[in-house]
């Protein structure tokens, strides 16, 4: 007897089964609409078995399709399965991320539909015939649902207004601009061969965006879709604008600030048109279910933002090598500081390693180390530098790590800090005179006197976004301030960057957001402050991670004509890594490389984490949890991990290091199946595989 195995991605962590009607066709991939206790729900066919450990008497049969076509090809549900295998993840979890929680619940039948207006019949309504008029040549059904409603469109359907048609062949004329010799040696190489992994190590300004135009061309050109992750929502307007430029074709956008109805609109398009299309997008944008796929491009793989962090823990780097790869595709990692595991990676030969050396219009920024101790935000050789490029009508970018307004809030007496209530991070004032946990959102009124020895008022220490934004509209008032940080609407962002190509003399102050990818124009100066403050952290990737961040942010001026400026203040700039910033790129990577090799770190072994959140009355029974290393693995922990406090519950970590994926896996799972066992019912467990908070 044949099953069905069905996700319910909003409800269920295992697959549930279903029997097979007799002399039905076979409905992997589609969504289904079946019982499910006494309600009737949507679920998505994930695969068939003929092996089902239940009373067959007490499995239901599935009834039919929602829809006329699968929303999951097998290549999706095959590579789906994949990633669920290697970071041990529910399907299920990911399925749903790979269809949206709005086509989830769609009730909506889906149907592949292109439409046509009639000519022999005119409607009268404004918005009819504003339809009326988008169909003249054929438009997608999906494409009139992101702007109208379905109840419109339907009727005029049903009313002959509209027809179905053929899919209509937009014409594109590509503008693509020469390549420089460096450029063309690049595209060269990754086009002779066209298949596997390719690390663009290019510096900031060289122009990767210029080549992945050209390579997203060539796919195009053979009927291909062509697939780029950028690391920011922020990053995608400008990345897709660029491309449209020299292509032709506008991107798909995919992030997840759209709205239900746009992401059901996207969706479906992509599932109904031939067309080649370049789909842009952030990290969950990797498991959209493409057919015909030419190439992946990963901008900035180096970042972060593409290890999706919450409970789903997976690399979407990693796993677009992977999709690459089962397709038989190129994919592209693009930096110009590449993760030490890529370079690992490509001079091992595994990836195919292109340097690019050279800007295009100019030279790399000339950088300045300063000791800066003082309390004033601005060294005097910054400020008089600042000075200077404003008056000469350029921008000065001022990177600030912290956005708020100051980083701690304290008292001088007994050294009270302000911790958040249900996590201990210490909290952030910001400029709405409360206290901010920017790692679970809890904020509260600004004490002012300190509520420990009632002794004395509070003080504050630390520049953030806010105040410095405040800062510098004291000190140039003439000179339009831009901030930018996550604690502005992604519109207020947009709108920002538009403005800024209007207005001359800007002083733009941002966080993280701001040093990847942005080719501003008339920025000539940059100025990083309190820049040793990402150095000591627990993260045995700090040290990577600051180089990465100061060279990118460096990376932001002098991108035209002109030589730009790079002012670093730190209070101690002789740190090796500050040093390294003003030395040939790789010297300081190959000694981080070693070090990560003498201590047995990755790329050298392989990390896995599991986490454990517990309350604090629980902590003698943790301790008494006792893990022995597993062959070919070590284990270190339970131990508290500060950083993972949540919701009043404290977080203790457990590390396993192992010699290869494999006995990681074998580990990890023996160890999660012993915390289980040990565990109390109110446990938290979660872990991550490829982990970057493992402490050193
Ligand atoms: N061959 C070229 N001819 C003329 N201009 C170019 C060429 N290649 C790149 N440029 C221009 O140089 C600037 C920097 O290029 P681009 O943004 O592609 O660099 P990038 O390597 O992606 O930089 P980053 O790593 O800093 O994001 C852009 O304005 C781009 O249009
Ligand atoms: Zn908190």
């Amino acid at each position: 007897m044949p099953y069905y195995q069905i996700a319910f991605p909003n409800f269920t962590q295992e697959l549930v089964y279903y029997k097979v009607q007799a002399n039905t066709s076979c409905l992997i991939g589609y969504r289904v609409e079946v019982p499910f206790g006494k309600k009737q729900c949507i679920g998505i066919v994930i695969q068939k078995t003929t092996d089902c450990p239940l009373d067959p008497t007490k499995i239901k049969p599935v009834k039919q399709a929602l829809d006329e076509f699968p929303i999951l090809n097998t290549y999706t549900i095959k590579f789906l399965k994949q990633i669920a295998n290697y970071y041990q993840l529910p399907i299920n979890t990911l399925v749903g991320l790979a269809i949206n929680q709005a086509v989830r619940t769609a009730p909506i039948q889906f149907k592949k539909q292109w439409l046509k207006a009639n000519s022999e019949k005119k409607p009268k309504t404004k918005t009819q015939i504003e339809i009326y008029n988008a169909c003249l040549n054929s438009a997608n059904y999906w494409e009139l649902y992101a702007q109208y409603t379905a109840k419109t469109l339907n009727k005029m359907i049903d009313e002959n207004y509209l027809s179905a048609a053929q899919e209509s062949i937009k014409q594109t004329t590509p503008n693509l601009i020469e390549l420089s010799s460096e450029q063309t040696k690049v595209l060269d190489n990754i086009k002779s061969s066209f298949i596997g992994t390719h690390l663009i190590w290019g510096v900031t300004g060289s122009g990767k965006t210029e080549i992945y135009t050209h390579l997203i061309q060539h796919v195009l050109s053979q009927k291909k879709h062509a697939l780029i992750l950028v690391p920011e929502i922020a990053l995608t307007s400008q990345t897709a604008n660029k491309i449209a430029l020299r292509t032709g074709v506008t991107p798909f956008v995919i992030h997840s600030q759209l709205t239900p109805k746009q992401r059901i609109a996207n969706t479906m398009l992509i599932q109904t048109t031939q067309q080649p299309m370049i789909i842009l997008g952030t990290r969950s944008v990797l498991l959209t279910n493409l057919v015909n796929l030419g190439i992946i491009i990963i901008d900035e793989e180096h970042d972060d933002s593409f290890r999706h962090n919450s409970q789903l823990f997976f690399s979407a780097r990693d796993m677009a090598v992977l999709k690459a790869h089962q397709e038989k595709i190129p994919v592209i990692l693009g930096s110009a500081t590449p993760s030490l595991e890529s370079i690992h990676n490509a001079t091992s030969g595994k990836y195919d390693l292109h340097h690019i050396n050279h800007r295009i219009h100019t030279t790399l920024p000339n950088i300045y180390l300063i000791q800066h101790q003082s309390k004033q935000l601005f060294s005097d050789q910054a400020l008089e530098k600042i000075n200077h490029t404003l008056d000469t009508k350029k921008d000065v970018l001022i990177f600030v790590s912290r956005r708020g307004w100051a980083n701690v809030r304290l008292c001088l007496s007994c050294n009270w800090k302000a911790r958040c209530s249900s996590c201990q991070a210490l909290l952030v004032a910001h400029q709405d005179d409360h206290l901010h946990c920017h790692r679970c959102r809890t904020k509260i009124p600004a004490p002012l006197d300190c509520p420990q020895c009632k002794q004395s008022e509070l003080v504050q220490f630390g520049y953030g976004t806010q105040q410095v934004a405040s800062e510098a509209e004291k000190i140039w008032p003439t000179n339009p301030v831009y901030r930018f940080d996550t604690d502005q609407t992604p519109s207020t962002i947009n709108q920002q960057f538009k403005q800024l190509e209007q207005t001359t003399g800007n002083i733009i102050i941002g966080t993280q957001m701001l040093t990847k990818g942005h080719d501003f124009s008339k920025t000539q100066m940059v100025v990083c402050i309190q820049a040793d403050q990402g150095l000591y952290t627990d993260d045995f990737r700090a040290e990577e991670n600051l180089l990465a961040e100061l060279t990118q942010v460096a990376g932001r001026c002098g991108r035209r004509q002109l030589t730009g400026n790079v002012y670093i203040q730190a209070k101690n700039p002789n740190h090796p890594l500050f040093q390294a910033l003003t030395q040939p790129k790789n010297q300081y990577t190959q000694s981080l490389l070693d070090m990560r090799k003498q201590y047995g770190l990755p790329p050298y072994t392989f990390l896995a984490a599991i986490f454990i959140r517990i309350s604090a009355k629980d902590i003698p029974h943790i301790n008494q949890l006792t893990l022995n290393d597993y062959p070919g693995c070590s284990v270190l922990g339970p131990i508290p991990f500060p950083s993972g406090n949540r919701n009043h519950k404290l977080c203790y970590q457990i590390t396993c290091i192992a010699e290869s994926r494999q006995t990681r896996a074998n580990a990890l799972l023996s160890y999660r199946t012993l915390c289980q066992a040990h565990a109390k019912s109110n446990w938290e467990i979660s872990w991550q595989i490829d982990s970057h908070f493992a402490q050193s």
